[in-house]
Order: structure tokens, then sequence, then C-alpha cells
């Protein structure tokens, strides 16, 4: 029987912005530690009792995220305003699809531009629209 289980990574990276077109400081520039919590859908069977080895979780997430955003200036390596809102769309799509391999999906990712503010996006948004 196939049990299905959310798994989770959690990833840190520090990163500069400024915000276009916002009416406050977050204009100038200025830097975050952001937190990124990554979930994926697997499963775990009879046999299979990994659903997705932690490590190739954090692999995926250094290689697809870390690599393209630790310590940079988000408003050159990026092509959009980046407000912690598009960050997580732009992260959902570099991350979707890429967990068919092991038999998961991407589930859910928290982003967090500073400790206490933070933006989700999960399957039941991304397909219900809601
Ligand atoms: N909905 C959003 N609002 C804001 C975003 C954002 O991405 N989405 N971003 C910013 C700024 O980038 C800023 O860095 C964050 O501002 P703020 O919440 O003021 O951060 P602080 O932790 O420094 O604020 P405290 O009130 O001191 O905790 C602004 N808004
Ligand atoms: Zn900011």
């Amino acid at each position: 029987m196939k049990r299905p289980i959310v798994i989770t990574r959690e990833f840190e990276f520090d990163a500069a912005h400024n915000l276009k077109n916002y009416d406050g400081d977050c204009s100038n520039l200025h830097g975050h530690r952001y937190k990124l919590e990554v979930s994926v859908l697997g499963y775990v069977g009879e046999e299979k009792y990994l659903a997705i080895d932690f490590k190739d979780l954090k692999s995926l997430g250094k290689e697809l995220i870390l690599d393209k955003l630790d310590h940079q200036y988000l408003n050159e390596v990026l092509d959009f305003n980046t407000s912690c809102e598009k960050l997580a769309y732009w992260i959902w799509e570099r991350l979707e699809g890429k967990f068919i391999e092991y038999d998961c999906e991407l589930y859910e990712i928290k982003l967090w531009e500073t400790p206490k503010s933070y933006v989700t996006l999960n399957r039941n948004i991304m397909n219900e629209g809601l």
C-alpha cells in the first residue's frame, strides 16, 4: 500500500534587492537573509521506505534555487520586481516537475523575507487559483 507523506527541507540564502515602484524605504538597496521551506508530496510503501532522500531534496534546492540567488543582487539576476510574492512564484516554477523521478510532486513552499513576514504557495492555490 502506498501511503502519502509530505517531506520538507529548509534553506537559507542571503540576497540584496530594492523594490521598484514602491513608496517607502524598501525602494532603497537593502538585504535579507531569506528562509525557504520546500515541501514535496511523496509516498512510502512496503519496500519504498524513503519517499525522497533528504539529501536529494537538499541537492535540488541548492542547484535550482540557492546557486542562482545566494549572495546576489536580485534586481540584476531576476527580470521582475523582486517582492516576496513574485520570488515565490519564480521558485515554484523552477521546482515544479523536478521531483517526478522520485515519484514526488511539489506540494508547498514558504518564503520568509524577514523573520516575521513570509508568503506561502501550495498545490491548492496553484490548482484552484485560491
Ligand atoms: N507584501 C509584501 N510587502 C512588502 C514586501 C514584499 O515582498 N511583499 N517587501 C518589503 C521590503 O522588501 C522590506 O524588506 C520588508 O519590509 P518590512 O516588513 O518593513 O521589514 P522589517 O522586518 O525591517 O520591518 P519591521 O517592521 O522592522 O519588522 C516591504 N513590504
Ligand atoms: Zn526587502
